[in-house]
């Protein structure tokens, strides 16, 4: 029995989870997601060749990300019966100053990417939830965790610098950037994909519950939307993104709200959902009459495009437009208008390519290139854990056992 590597992803919204041979960098053996968590809980899990094997669906509540994980931790027994599972690779969003490459887990770690938790509370908690429970159930099971700051770690300290007094730069309070996971994924693809593309000045953007571009060139982080945490930047499904800190400061005033009640203002109530009152699915709103959706998305688009223009400064200019994440390789309507605000860059779409949406979906001649390129966290993930380990396609290990 060869073994496997198996992969937790907890996003905002969604658990995503796979299941890989170990010693081979190769699709997924199985790969699912609850999805549409706090909405309408479902899990599918597929198997290589796209069939269904797994279904399942919860009420929304009281079904949360723990619930959510322990369904997954049992669909992976399920599914796997006796194989050996070698190791468990897993995305944490934060890894603040000291991570930026991916490392094993140990009881020190944990304890300190706890201390994280607050700087990211759609996500820290839900990454570290199954770890632990994964080192309490086995113990010599090797876990790695991946961060999804690393990728941005080596953009210019200027970059990563606000305005503040010297001192809390130095206690790290920097832009650290995140979905670096799903960047390095993406820049990994593109040599295969889009040769033509790869090494240019690229703005990628990762738009899904949570949403974030990222300025790319030769394949390193140059720039992107999000800070210190992950609720600055773009406008989200629940987060509201880059925000005047005097609202805060009002907020706190004017409305008595503490710390947490503002916590939970702008990380789980505005953004689409709270700009429409309706959803912050963009499925549910493109599917809704009511002008408060098409506002919610007119806003999203605006604060998308604006900051295409920031990125695009900060790589002194653009080769290409890459769209990622649920919304950007599913929803052709977002891409249009973001094309549409970006026309004044010299990007044109074709639109029978748009509505296809894979691959190349700028217009013959557009100066600025437009691709859809899908992301797949959970493969870099594997990945990174099957290097760490030594349990990689061809490495010394894995030969020495032939
Ligand atoms: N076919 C689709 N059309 C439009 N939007 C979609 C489609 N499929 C998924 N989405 C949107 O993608 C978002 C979820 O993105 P995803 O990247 O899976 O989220 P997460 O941040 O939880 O990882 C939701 O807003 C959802 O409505
Ligand atoms: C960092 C982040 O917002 O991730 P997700 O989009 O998966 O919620
Ligand atoms: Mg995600």
């Amino acid at each position: 029995m060869q073994g496997c590597i198996a992969v937790l992803n907890a996003g905002s919204s969604s658990i995503k989870f796979a299941i890989y041979d170990a010693g081979a960098d190769a699709p997924a053996r199985f790969r699912g997601q609850i999805q549409s968590i706090g909405l309408k809980p479902e899990l599918l899990v597929r198997d290589r060749d796209g069939n269904e094997v797994l279904r399942g669906s919860w009420p929304a509540d009281g079904f949360d990300h723990d619930a959510a994980t322990q369904e997954i931790l049992q669909a992976g027994q399920t599914l796997l019966r006796h194989e050996p599972v070698l190791a468990v690779g897993h995305r944490v969003v934060h890894g603040g100053l000291d991570h930026a490459a991916p490392v094993r887990v140990d009881p020190a770690l944990i304890a300190s990417l706890a201390k994280l938790a607050p700087l990211a509370p759609l996500h820290q908690p839900h990454n570290l939830a199954p770890i632990r429970t994964i080192a309490a159930q086995v113990p010599d099971l090797p876990q790695v965790a991946c961060f999804d700051t690393a990728f941005h770690r080596c953009q210019a300290p200027v970059v990563q610098s606000f305005g503040l007094p010297r001192r809390f730069h130095d206690e790290g309070v920097r832009r650290y950037g995140f979905h670096g996971i799903s960047y390095e994924y993406i820049t990994s693809r593109l040599p295969d994909v889009a040769p033509a593309i790869a090494r240019g000045r690229l703005v990628i953007g990762h738009l899904g519950n949570g949403a974030s571009l990222c300025a790319v060139q030769d394949g390193r982080s140059v720039a992107s939307t999000m800070g210190f945490t992950a609720v600055d930047g773009l406008l989200m499904g629940t987060r509201c993104g880059a925000l005047d800190p005097g609202v805060l400061l009002y907020l706190m005033d004017t409305h008595g709200m503490d710390a947490r009640a503002i916590e939970d203002l702008i990380y789980r109530r505005s953004g689409l959902l709270g700009v429409s009152g309706i959803s912050p699915d963009m499925r549910s709103l493109r599917a809704s009459a009511a002008p408060e959706a098409a506002e919610a998305i007119a806003l999203f688009v605006h604060r998308i495009v604006r900051e295409i223009g920031s990125m695009a400064a900060a790589l002194g200019g653009i080769d290409a437009l890459v769209f990622t994440g649920g919304i950007g390789e599913n929803d052709a309507a977002t891409r249009a208008e973001v094309a549409r605000g970006c026309a004044w860059l010299g990007l044109t779409l074709d639109p029978e390519r748009n509505a296809a949406g894979g691959g190349c979906i700028s217009a013959e001649g557009s100066r600025v290139a437009a691709w859809v390129v899908a992301t797949d966290e959970e493969r870099m993930i594997a990945r990174h854990t099957a290097a760490l380990l030594g349990l990689a396609a061809g490495t010394e290990r894995q030969q020495q056992e032939e």
